[in-house]
């Protein structure tokens, strides 16, 4: 296959890594400054740029009829533009705030923890994520995700980072060194707390479950998620 990668860097870099491995070729590299792009020479694109550059990204693959894979987080208020875009062209796209089949798996059991919750009033929830110092957005994709699918479980109806409130989840923002991404939801009463946690050892998780999708989409038309790739659920 074919893969064209937008962003080449940290985890671009991963991602080429993996695809070649994979058997794959990386036929563009686009980056600040790259030139015209043939579109033609490519199967699939993989985005992970920049919160300011997703979009346009996105929208010049879908626009050329090449299924694209993006990771970039910090882009969600131009996503429901993307997916009637991606309708009207008949175009294939999937978006995750995480590919690493740990953090879908995570996913899976805090909606479940969440609606066992949902009716114990002496717990509150929170989140906690903590990424590397170099991190452009907070709070992260993955946390954001986890707290809609708390929200979509429960009677809490926001999120906010660094404040509590009523039915409002409160979510820290740490950047630490070159923590590649960790993840708590905690749930507190005045006698104990249940905790669950995911912790990157690395980015190869991310770049592999990109790599799988683009593999997954070759052939599809639609809007799609890692769920529907990993067959969760
Ligand atoms: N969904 C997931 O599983 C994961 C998502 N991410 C997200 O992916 C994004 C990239 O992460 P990293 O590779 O760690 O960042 P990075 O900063 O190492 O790389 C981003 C690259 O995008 C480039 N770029 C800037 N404007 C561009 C444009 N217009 N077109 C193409 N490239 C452009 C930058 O020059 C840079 O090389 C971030 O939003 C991050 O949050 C990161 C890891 C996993
Ligand atoms: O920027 C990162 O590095 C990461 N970003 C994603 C996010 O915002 O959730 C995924 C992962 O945690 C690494």
């Amino acid at each position: 296959m074919n893969i064209a990668l937008f962003g080449y860097g940290k985890m671009g870099k991963m991602i080429e890594c993996l695809a070649v491995e994979r058997g794959h070729e990386i036929v563009a590299k686009i980056d600040v400054g790259s030139g015209e792009i043939d579109f033609a020479k490519i199967d699939v694109a993989i985005d992970f740029s920049t919160p300011d550059a997703a979009y346009e990204n996105i929208t010049s693959c879908l626009k050329n009829n090449t299924p694209i894979i993006s990771g970039t987080t910090g882009w969600l208020e131009k996503f429901d533009d993307v997916v009637q875009f991606c309708e009207e062209k008949n175009g294939a796209f999937i978006y995750a705030s995480n590919f690493s089949l740990g953090v879908n798996i995570f996913f899976e059991l805090n909606a479940h923890l969440a609606k066992m919750m949902k009716n114990l009033s002496q717990y509150e929830v929170s989140l906690e994520e903590i990424h590397h110092t170099q991190k452009l957005d907070a709070p992260s994709g993955t946390a954001i995700t986890l707290a809609e699918g708390i929200i979509a479980n429960t009677d809490y109806q926001k999120w906010k980072l660094d404040e509590s409130g009523y039915k409002q989840i409160p979510i820290t923002s740490k950047r630490i060194g070159d923590t590649p991404g960790t993840h708590t939801v905690e749930y507190t009463s005045e006698v104990d707390s249940i905790e669950i946690k995911h912790t990157a050892q690395n980015r190869e998780g991310f770049a592999l479950g990109a790599v799988v999708a683009a593999e997954w989409i070759l052939g599809k038309t639609g809007v799609f998620t890692m769920k529907d790739v990993l067959n969760l659920g």
